[in-house]
This record gives C-alpha cells, sequence and structure tokens, in this order.
C-alpha cells in the first residue's frame, strides 16, 4: 500500500501525497515506526495531537487527526471523526480478513456469546476464534489482551494474524467503548448481536440513551449493509434495537420468549443443566443445556442465531448448543466446601447480572444464598447502591467486600454499595470475604463470589502507583475451602 492509495481512499489529492510505501499503524508515538501512518485521537487523558512531531520524528509519513491539528513533514489526512477515518484507513491495510466475522454487543453477555458462537462453530467444523474480554481464543490457544476491546491497530492486526492462521470464522465482543472510540470495526461484519441494557459505565456515557446510542453503532454503522441483526428479543431495549436495524435495512434475526426466529417455549432446570423446548424455521426442538440460568441460555440461543444468520446448519447448531462447555468464571463451580455448600464464581457486575446470577442458583438451594461481592473503582459510581439492592433483593446473607479498588478508597466504595444493601455484613479483604462466607455455609447452602470472574488479579491504585495484585476467585475459593477443611481459620 502507497502513501497514494491512501490519500485517495481518504479522498485526499492522491498526486501530491507521492507513492512511498507505508509500512503500518500506530495509535502511540512510542510504537511509530519509520513508514507508519499515526492516528492523532484527542484522549480522555491526553491529547494524541500533542505527540505529532514526536510520531514524525520517528518516521510517521502520514497523519490522520482533526483538520485544526498541526502536521508538519508529513501528510495530513484530517477528519472530524480522525478515529473513524483512521479505522477505515487501517482496515484496507491489514489484509486478509476472516472470511465470517460478527460482532456482540449488550451489558452483559459479550464475552459469553463470543465464546458460546465461537464453540458452535467449531463443532460445526469451522476454524473460528473469539476476541473479547477472555482474550484471543483460536483454534490452537488463547491468548489474554487485557482489555475488551483491544486498541484498532492490535483489533485489525489480531484479525489479519487469525485469517494467515487459516481461521474463517470471528466472533468479537463489541464493547460500548470499543464502539464509540471506533477501537474494533473496519473489516466487513456479517452479524451483529444484541443481548441486553441496563445500569453500567455511566461514568463513561452521560446516560442510558448515550449508552444505548453508543451500542447502536453497530447495526447502524458497522455491520455490513446487507447483514443480519440476531436480537434477544427479551429485553427492555429489544424493540428500540430491532427498529435501529430495521431501519438500517439489516435481516432481523429475533430470539426469545418473544422471538420470532428461534421461539423458546419452555425452559425446566435438570440436575446438571435444563431442558429447552423451541421452535426454529418451523420447527419444534427439544434439547438439554447443560448449563444452569434463564442468562446462558439466552446466551446460548443469541449464539446460535449468529451461527444459523451465518449459514450453520441448524441440526449441527441445535447439537452443538446440547454440548456447549461453560464459559470461564460465568456460574463456575470452583469447589464444594467441607459442609457440602457449592462456591459458584460469577463475573456479575451490574445490578441486572447479580439479579441474573443469584436467579440462576436460586433454584438449586434449599437452605440459603450466600452472596459475596463489590464493585470497582473508577468505574460508574452510581451502579454501586443498586447492586447492593440487587444482591440483598435475592440472597439470604450478602458479604460486601473489595473488587478492583482502582485508585479509590476501598472502604469508601463498600460503603456506597452498602448504602443500597440493608443488612449486609462489611468485610474489608476479598480473601478474608470469601473466607467467612465458606464457614457460615452449611450443607444446603450456595455461595456466590461474584464480580471478578476469571480475573487473575486485585488492582489497587492509579496511574503510576496502579499495581495488580495476584487474586483469583477460583484458587483462593479452593485454598479457603482447604484451610477450613484442615482446621485453619482460612
Ligand atoms: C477511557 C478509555 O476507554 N480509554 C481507552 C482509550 O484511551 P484514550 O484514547 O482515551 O487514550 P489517552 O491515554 O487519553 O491517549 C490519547 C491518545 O494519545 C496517544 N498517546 C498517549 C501517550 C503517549 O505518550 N503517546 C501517545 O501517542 C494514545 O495512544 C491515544 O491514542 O483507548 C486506549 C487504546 O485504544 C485504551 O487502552 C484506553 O483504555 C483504558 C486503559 C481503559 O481502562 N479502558 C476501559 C474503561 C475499557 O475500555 N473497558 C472496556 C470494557 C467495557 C465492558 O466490556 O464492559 C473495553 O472495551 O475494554
Ligand atoms: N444474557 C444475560 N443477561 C443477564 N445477565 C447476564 C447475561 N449474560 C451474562 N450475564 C451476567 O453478566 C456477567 C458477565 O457476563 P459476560 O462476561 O458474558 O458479559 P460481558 O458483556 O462480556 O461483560 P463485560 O462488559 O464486562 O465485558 C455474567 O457473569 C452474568 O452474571
Ligand atoms: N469490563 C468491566 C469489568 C468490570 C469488572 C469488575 N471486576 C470491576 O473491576 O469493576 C468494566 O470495565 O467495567
Ligand atoms: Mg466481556
Amino acid at each position: 500500500m502507497r502513501l497514494s492509495d491512501l490519500a485517495s481512499a481518504a479522498g485526499t489529492d492522491a498526486a501530491e501525497a507521492g507513492d512511498t510505501a507505508i509500512t503500518g499503524f500506530a495509535i502511540d508515538n512510542r510504537k511509530v515506526a519509520p513508514g507508519n501512518v499515526f492516528g492523532a485521537f484527542q484522549g480522555s487523558v491526553v491529547n494524541g495531537e500533542d505527540f505529532i512531531p514526536a510520531a514524525i520524528s520517528a518516521g510517521a509519513i502520514a497523519v490522520v487527526a482533526r483538520p485544526e491539528a498541526t502536521v508538519e513533514g508529513a501528510l495530513h489526512i484530517a477528519s472530524d471523526t480522525p478515529r473513524k477515518l483512521f479505522a477505515d484507513l487501517a482496515a484496507l491495510y491489514f489484509r486478509p480478513t476472516p472470511a465470517t466475522v460478527v460482532a456482540v454487543t449488550g451489558t452483559n453477555g459479550k464475552t459469553s456469546c463470543v465464546e458460546m458462537t465461537r464453540q458452535i462453530w467449531r463443532m460445526c467444523g469451522e476454524r473460528a476464534a473469539s476476541i473479547g474480554t477472555l482474550g484471543v481464543t483460536t483454534p490452537d490457544e488463547s491468548v489474554s489482551t487485557g482489555l475488551t476491546t483491544p486498541d484498532i491497530v492490535t483489533f485489525l492486526g489480531n484479525n489479519t494474524g487469525l485469517a494467515r492462521e487459516g481461521v474463517t470464522h470471528v466472533a468479537y465482543e463489541a464493547s460500548s467503548h470499543g464502539l464509540s472510540q471506533y477501537r474494533n470495526e473496519g473489516l466487513p461484519v456479517k452479524a451483529g448481536a444484541f443481548t441486553n441494557l441496563s445500569r453500567d459505565h455511566l461514568d463513561y456515557h452521560k446516560d442510558m440513551e448515550d449508552y444505548f446510542a453508543a451500542k447502536m453503532r453497530l447495526f447502524t454503522e458497522v455491520v455490513d449493509a446487507d447483514g443480519a441483526a440476531v436480537i434477544w428479543a427479551d429485553d427492555e431495549w429489544s424493540e428500540r434495537a430491532i427498529a435501529v436495524a430495521k431501519e438500517r435495512g439489516l435481516r432481523i434475526f429475533t430470539v426469545g420468549e418473544k422471538g420470532k426466529d428461534i421461539r423458546l417455549t419452555s425452559r425446566s432446570a435438570t440436575p446438571l443443566g435444563q431442558e429447552l423446548t423451541l421452535e426454529h424455521d418451523g420447527q419444534e426442538r427439544t434439547f438439554r443445556l447443560p448449563l444452569i440460568g434463564a442468562y446462558q441460555v439466552a446466551n446460548a440461543l443469541t449464539s446460535a442465531g449468529l451461527a444459523l444468520v451465518t449459514g450453520s446448519d441448524p441440526a449441527q447448531v441445535f447439537d452443538a448448543v446440547s454440548r456447549l462447555q461453560p464459559v470461564r468464571g460465568r456460574l463456575e463451580r470452583a469447589v464444594i466446601s467441607q459442609s457440602g455448600a457449592p462456591v459458584y464464581i460469577d463475573y456479575a457486575h451490574t445490578p441486572d447480572a447479580l439479579s441474573a446470577a443469584i436467579a440462576a442458583l436460586r433454584p438449586h438451594v434449599t437452605g440459603r444464598l450466600i452472596t459475596v461481592f463489590g464493585a470497582g473503582g473508577d468505574r460508574d459510581q452510581g451502579k454501586r447502591a443498586p447492586m447492593g439492592a440487587a444482591a440483598v433483593e435475592g440472597s439470604d446473607l450478602v458479604i460486601v467486600t473489595d473488587d478492583n479498588p482502582r485508585g479509590e478508597d476501598p472502604e469508601t466504595i463498600r460503603a456506597e454499595v452498602l448504602s443500597g444493601a440493608k443488612g449486609a455484613r462489611d468485610v474489608a479483604g476479598r480473601r478474608a470475604a470469601i473466607a467467612e462466607a465458606i464457614a457460615e455455609a452449611g450443607q444446603d447452602d450456595i455461595v456466590l463470589v461474584a464480580g471478578k470472574g476469571h480475573e487473575q488479579g486485585q488492582i489497587v491504585g492509579s496511574g503510576e502507583n496502579m499495581r495488580v495484585l495476584p487474586f483469583d476467585d477460583v484458587t483462593v475459593a479452593r485454598e479457603c475451602a482447604a484451610a477450613m477443611a484442615a482446621g485453619g481459620d482460612q
């Protein structure tokens, strides 16, 4: 790719640009190599435009930036939405791409859906991968990236890498941050899925409307014009999501009790999972899902929808659903305590997710449901009290503790959670809280440890003082249970 190709794709004067070869794309001046195109964006911490001279000194030959930015010594490709233009241009460079790419958005269930879609495709014989909170999972390995949505250069580079490895099917997670910062797009996307919308991230988005609008970019701009929208139909926001996708002219595929394309007609608990009956394409199907909880049914069927709209065979798809493996950190049973109480780890970190995780376990509890959770620091403060309320509403005992305090005082965060959690206990230190819950639990009780799921660390401090202290809920629950069985305190 030459500079002139880039200029003409951007609609600027190609002749003037010259035909120097482009060697790559970068959004951080420290990663610029000679011949790169630099994207200078105004960020939430610093203004990338301040690094334009440094990027050019490092060899950048073109800079995508706002028209008012100063660019001297390199081609200025100007746009009022430089992140978007940069994504579109970089996508022309990063080739090949996997033939079948789908994206999932929604407040909760994105990671579960991309992982389940990957599993379903794999069982249908495709070489499939997923990209999201759990990292990049390919047919051969799983690599963590740290963020749900990596930056645009990493995202496009990962997709090209996967295509070169022979991966043909990719499901990726489109977070609202990623969507509003154009961090994951540019490549052809055959279908988008919407799981649900409820309170989260109102530190970043102005209000629920703004949050919804960020998510809807998936349907209005990211999915191909002739693509499909798979929509979980039983959420409060589903009708509006359907309307947005219809307006764009996407093929609509709805799923759920109110779904028209996969209509769930019955769901009942079995000892190891659930029995489902549904209608698809005029045919009734009854089969078992080896996972518990209504929310996992929603994710499994939404994933089935994604596989169906991208051409997988229905009989194979529903057979694959009946063989789905659990998703790491989502209602994962870590251990059974010496008294006989199962301890479940779940990634619920919103009020709605806590209610969903509690509802999933409730039918299995004959004694008490003991819930341990906290709320993250430097994230949506307004969700804390509602999380407390959701926890006490569905549990018999609630222990509020710490979850990634980041730059905030953990005690203050807990106090905010506790303000909505009448009767809950306050236990500083996540290990102590998990130990206390397991010590409390009798043979008919169930312990739910929510909020961290697969996470491997407790994030404390911010900026230069940020540290990640190793912490894994599954391991800690096992250690506490073992220590208790051995007669120790924890
Ligand atoms: C608030 C937020 O989302 N920030 C993300 C965003 O950063 P930003 O654009 O605001 O960056 P900035 O640090 O202000 O810098 C501005 C620009 O200057 C550049 N720069 C900066 C410093 C320098 O020396 N040189 C330089 O060139 C930066 O590369 C950037 O392009 O873009 C960066 C990469 O593209 C992300 O790493 C960063 O994520 C931060 C670390 C973060 O914590 N994000 C969380 C909130 C997040 O995005 N979470 C969602 C999950 C949500 C969910 O699933 O529920 C996610 O998708 O991961
Ligand atoms: N369909 C759903 N409806 C309600 N709650 C759900 C649903 N799916 C998952 N959850 C809850 O949300 C938690 C997180 O699930 P998952 O990781 O799949 O979501 P996510 O959208 O990727 O989250 P994040 O925004 O952090 O990346 C689960 O552990 C569960 O408690
Ligand atoms: N993707 C989510 C992860 C939250 C996980 C929870 N453990 C926390 O730290 O709040 C977010 O960025 O809000
Ligand atoms: Mg996720």
